[in-house]
Order: C-alpha cells, then structure tokens, then sequence
C-alpha cells in the first residue's frame, strides 16, 4: 500500500517503521515544516493517509485528504469539537474517515471491560468512580483523547453524572479527570472505584508507542476500499 504519512513526530516515526515492516511504501512525509507538500497528494497517487499531528492542524488535515480523494487514518487528539464536521465532510465527498483516541488492541480491551464495569458499578452508590492519565512532558493537550473516551463509556452507564471535568475533584455530579505529567511515560490509564473501604481500578499501561502504530497501520489497511466513518469498535468488532 502506497501510505502518506502526515505528522512524522514520535508516532510518525514509530508508524513508518511499523509500515514498511510491513510491506508498505511510504510516498511522503508532512510535518510542521512542509504543510505546503500536501498538495501533491491526492487519491490516485496514495492509498490511505495517516494522520497524527496536533489539535490545531489535524482538521484542515483530515478535510484535506478527504477533499482530495484519499482515505484517513487520524490519530490526533484535542479537536475533537470539530468532528461532527469530519463526518459531514465525509459524507459529502463519499470518502473513507478512520478515527481513534487510541489504536492500541489493548486500550481497545480497556474501553470495552471500561464500559461492562461502569454498568455493574453505577448500581453500588458507595464508591465514587474518577480516572487518572499520566503522559510525557511533551503532551499538549489534556485530559488525553483516551482519558475522554474512557469518561464516555462510563457516562454512558452512570446517568447522575452531568460530563466529565478536566483535574476539578471537587465538582459534584461530574466525572473529574485527573491529569499528569511526567518524563518518558508513553501513557497510562486509570479508572479508580473508591468507597470508605477498599478501592477497584482497572487500568492500561503502554509500555511503547508501537501498539498505537500497529493499530494505526492495521486501520490504513482496513479502510481501504471502504466508505463511511470508522472507529476501532468496527474493525475490532469489539
Ligand atoms: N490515537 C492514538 O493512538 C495516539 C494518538 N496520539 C496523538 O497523536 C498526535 C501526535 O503525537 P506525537 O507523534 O506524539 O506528537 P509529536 O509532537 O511527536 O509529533 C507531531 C508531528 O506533527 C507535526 N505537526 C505539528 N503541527 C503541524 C501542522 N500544522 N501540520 C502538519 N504537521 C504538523 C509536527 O511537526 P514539527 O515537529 O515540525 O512541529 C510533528 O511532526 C497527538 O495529538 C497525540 O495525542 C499519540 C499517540 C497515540
Ligand atoms: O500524546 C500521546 O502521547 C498520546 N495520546 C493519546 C491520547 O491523548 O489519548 C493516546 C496515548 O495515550 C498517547
């Protein structure tokens, strides 16, 4: 597969490794430094985009490639105000749109017993559900994409919490999300149940980023020949 990489940072790098691993050509690379090489891309010359970049770029990438006839694969967290006019946009051009907070198989398990534990647990009042995420210094955005998805999937079950807040424990009737920061720490997430007696978690920890990239170019390759708006939810049948 001829894949455009746009965004080659720590998960670009890591994604183009993954990539020819696996046989796939990479015909070109875009980051901060050559936008304007964009252009040159379009649906006869690439076969699936992937995007990780930065909340403030990865809507115009994503519109893009979707104007211009090439399936995306987006990885980027902190826009997602904006996706509701991704799917549209889809829509319209009749193209292929690939989103996940997280690609990795085994975040992908979390959300999943995330949801089923969240539905059990709303039922005991005593414990008061929160969750942590914990990133590199270099993170620009929180909470993270995948905290917010975790807060989701249990929102979903727990219907006397009015949304999630961003490091506010002290916010009655809201699901708070703690955020940290600190060195070389690829991401980690937890849920925490605390009662006054004991305590359940349930949490995901990454050892690398290469979990995040497999899932990503198993994604490119899964969209192709596809239309529609896709999440790992379809191609895991999770
Ligand atoms: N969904 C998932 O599984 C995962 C998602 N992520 C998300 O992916 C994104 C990228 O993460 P990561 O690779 O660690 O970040 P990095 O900062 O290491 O890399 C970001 C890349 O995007 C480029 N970039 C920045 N602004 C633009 C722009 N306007 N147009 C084109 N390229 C741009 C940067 O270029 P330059 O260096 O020149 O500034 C760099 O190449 C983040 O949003 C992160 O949260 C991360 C891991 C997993
Ligand atoms: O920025 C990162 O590094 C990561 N971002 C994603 C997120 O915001 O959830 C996924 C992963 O945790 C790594």
């Amino acid at each position: 597969m001829k894949i455009l990489l746009i965004g080659y940072g720590k998960m670009g790098k890591t994604i183009e490794q993954m990539a020819q691993a696996k046989g796939h050509t990479i015909v070109g690379k875009i980051d901060h430094h050559n936008t304007d090489d964009l252009q040159n891309y379009n649906g006869s010359n690439t076969d699936a985009a992937i995007e990780f970049t930065h909340p403030e770029a990865a809507f115009g990438n994503i519109s893009y490639c979707l104007n211009n006839g090439i399936p995306v694969v987006s990885g980027s967290t902190g826009w997602l105000e904006k996706f509701e006019d991704a799917k549209q946009l889809c829509e319209q051009n009749k193209g292929a749109f690939f989103y996940a907070s997280n690609y990795s198989v085994g975040v992908n398990l979390f959300f999943h017993f995330n949801e089923y534990i969240a539905s059990k647990m709303q039922e005991y009042k005593e414990y008061e559900v929160a969750i942590r995420e914990i990133h590199h210094l270099q993170k620009v955005d929180k909470p993270s994409g995948t905290g917010i998805t975790a807060a989701e999937g249990i929102l979903a079950s727990y219907k006397n919490l009015n949304g999630w807040v961003a490091d506010i424990p002290e916010e009655k009737g809201k699901l708070n999300i703690a955020s940290e920061r600190e060195p070389d720490v690829v991401g980690t997430h937890i849920v925490t149940y605390s009662s006054e007696v004991d305590q359940i978690e349930l949490g995901h920890i990454a050892h690398s980023r290469a979990g995040f990239a497999e899932g990503a170019v198993m994604a490119a390759e899964w969209i192709v020949g596809r239309q529609g708006v896709y999440g790992m939810k379809d191609m895991l049948n999770l």
